[in-house]
């Protein structure tokens, strides 16, 4: 494999008694879209936050490029190219989608203030295009609180996109989102992603979403990788039908 654009190296990461990742080792190469599966309080979070600085790994050590970013904070990780979004979307909910992206943009300018949104005709360019990759347009101008689950997601996202990640970490895109409306998100992204240089991982609980929109599969079980392969491989695997998806598949 040519050099990782990221690469893990032994993190471990206890919460008291709870050992939430028991030597993780994971390379990812740049481009790749992979996922990451596991049961309820496997690790999965807890890997995303170590890689994009909200946790410290009681040890290990995390390289981007080679160069050891595990201890920089994740305003810093964010600026160098890795970049997330949340379980539970992290929106200003008085703020409408499009000021929203605003800020997020500001961000990327690393302007002096954030809380100040970017207003440039190049910065209102940049939000209108990531509003039409999401198709946002028609909530432009609505307040996010008054905006749909599936909808903030999907602008949560977008933000996290305006930064221009060299690595794009999504924590279940999906969650919150009815059955019917999974795909349908899924391919929504993932379309927006297509013209970005960016390699995504996303956590995900729906096997069918993993195996549709990820070309390998990470499971972890008790914060240790049990399985790292193509999704077909990693869903015959018998200790993630034992662990993950619980003999379902
Ligand atoms: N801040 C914390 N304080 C104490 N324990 C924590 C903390 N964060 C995570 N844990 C514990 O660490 C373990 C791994 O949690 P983590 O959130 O990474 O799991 P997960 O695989 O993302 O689960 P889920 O699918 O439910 O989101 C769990 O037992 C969890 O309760």
């Amino acid at each position: 494999m040519n050099k990782p654009l990221l690469s893990a190296r032994g993190l471990r990461k206890r919460f008291g008694a709870v050992v939430a990742a028991d030597d993780i080792c994971i390379d990812i190469p740049a481009g790749q879209r992979l996922s990451v599966i596991g049961s309820n309080g496997a690790g999965k979070t807890t890997f995303v936050n170590m890689v994009t600085g909200y946790l410290k790994p009681d040890a290990g050590q995390i390289l981007l490029n080679e160069h050891d970013i595990t201890h920089l904070s994740h305003q810093s990780i964010a600026g160098m190219g890795i970049c997330r979004s949340f379980q539970i979307p992290m929106l200003c909910l008085e703020l409408t989608a499009l000021e929203n992206l605003l800020v997020a943009v500001a961000a990327s300018e690393n302007r002096q203030s954030l809380w100040q949104p970017a207003d440039s005709p190049a910065a209102r360019e940049r939000a209108q295009a990531l509003l039409e990759k999401f198709q946002l347009q028609a909530y432009a101008s609505r307040p996010v609180m008054q905006l749909a689950g599936g909808v903030r997601k999907l602008l949560d996202i977008a933000m996290a996109l305006a930064r221009r990640p060299k690595l794009l970490l999504l924590d279940e895109p999906t969650s919150g989102v009815s059955a019917d409306e999974k795909f349908p998100t899924m391919e929504r992204v993932m379309g927006a992603m297509q013209d970005e240089a960016v390699t995504i991982l996303f956590v995900e609980h729906d096997m069918e979403i993993v195996a549709n929109f990820s070309e390998r599969v990470i499971a972890f079980y008790s914060g240790r990788v049990i399985a790292d392969s193509s999704p077909a491989e990693v869903m015959a695997n018998q200790d993630v039908r034992n662990y993950v998806t619980g003999g379902a598949q």
